[in-house]
């Protein structure tokens, strides 16, 4: 049997989950993000040998307030929280949740695909708001998504499931960028013949619906930016439901004022929750999103179990299903 751990929880576990930690370990449950819990948090990593939580900068200055730390089980795919740096150089282990999410990721994509297109907020308002006197007209039409070409910056787990909605169930051609070619045979075979890899230039230049679906990190930080969207096609709609700093925001502004830009759908921001101050909130062409990619009952409750059972496994000494390499860039 393991012996006991101490384990920091630094956000909201389902009540099923936590029991399976307190069964094993000794666990301290402190959100840093409420004012009442912060110095109960902060007071915990002295003596922690796990974390599990997400949504929170788990960086170098707090990992050094943690010195007994073995691993952290992040509540999330993505680890742009984590001072992957520091993590590496210390020897601890990140854990994260890849797979579970996929399919409900692509649909919260999807819904904004919709949305955008065919303007669904804005005409729900209408009828909400007592505007519907008259059938409308061709002022307050949309466009269609079947049958548009796709284009996919980022085709990895989520950007898979996004191109198998959009070619099989919509008839979308689908181009995408990403820095290697993957191997359709083997991985995605349903996308054979429906999925190309493009050149940058070319599948922006091509696609109706350009989606971004990019983890953050060095390379990818700003990269969606006023030369991306100009070469665009003109009229294009950008969907972003991988992280918001992958956007400079001024730019993706600038395109819809310009009209290069017919429409953009942002289920992520630069900063989070959105400023009251930024124009994305309010612009009429903004279908923004409060990070609700992952959202439902069934998909958080797989994402905080597969995170429980990756840090069971850790804290046992056994190899966790997903972890994630710290080297990787
Ligand atoms: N809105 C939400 O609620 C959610 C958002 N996310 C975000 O989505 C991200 C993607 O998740 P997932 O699909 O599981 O991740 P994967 O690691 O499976 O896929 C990442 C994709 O991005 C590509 N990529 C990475 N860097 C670059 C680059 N510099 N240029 C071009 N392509 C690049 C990768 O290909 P290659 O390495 O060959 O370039 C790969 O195709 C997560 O990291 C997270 O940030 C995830 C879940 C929910
Ligand atoms: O943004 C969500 C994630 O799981 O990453």
């Amino acid at each position: 049997m393991t012996a006991r751990k101490k384990v920091l929880v630094f956000r909201e576990l389902p009540d099923d989950q936590l029991a399976r930690l307190e069964a094993a370990h000794d666990v301290k449950v402190a959100n840093p993000k409420l004012p009442t819990q912060r110095d109960a948090f902060h007071a915990a990593l002295a003596e922690v040998q796990g974390m599990i939580g997400s949504s929170y900068p788990v960086d170098a200055a707090l990992l050094v307030a943690a010195p007994k730390l073995e691993v952290i089980s992040s509540v999330s795919v993505g680890v742009d929280n984590y001072a992957l740096d520091a993590l590496q150089a210390r020897g601890i282990m990140l854990c994260h949740t890849p797979g579970v999410l996929d399919e409900t990721v692509a649909d919260t994509v999807f819904a904004l695909l919709m949305a955008t297109s065919r303007r669904v907020v804005e005409l729900a308002n209408l009828v909400r708001e007592g505007r519907w006197d008259k059938n409308i007209g061709e002022d307050l039409f949309g466009f269609d998504v079947h049958g548009k070409t796709l284009g996919l910056l980022g085709f990895g787990r989520i950007g898979q499931a996004i191109a198998r909605r959009a070619a099989l169930g919509f008839g979308m051609p689908v181009r995408y960028h990403a820095r290697r070619p993957v191997d359709l045979a083997t991985q995605a075979p349903e996308l054979q013949g429906k999925a190309l890899h493009t050149a940058l230039d070319a599948m922006l230049a091509e696609s109706d619906f350009v989606v971004a679906m990019l983890p953050l990190s060095a390379s990818t930080r700003g990269m969606i930016d006023a030369d991306l969207f100009a070469q665009m096609k003109p009229g294009a709609i950008f969907i972003n439901g991988g992280r918001g700093a992958t956007v400079n925001e001024d730019d993706l502004l600038a395109a819809l004022d310009s009209g290069q830009l017919l429409a953009a759908g942002l289920d992520v921001f630069a900063k989070e929750p959105l400023p009251m101050a930024s124009a994305l909130r309010t612009h009429p062409r903004v279908t923004p999103l409060p990070h609700i990619g992952s959202a439902t009952h069934e998909t958080r409750h797989a994402m905080a179990e597969l995170a429980t059972t990756n840090l069971l496994r850790a804290l046992a000494g056994e190899r966790p299903a997903a972890v994630y390499d710290t080297a990787a860039v």
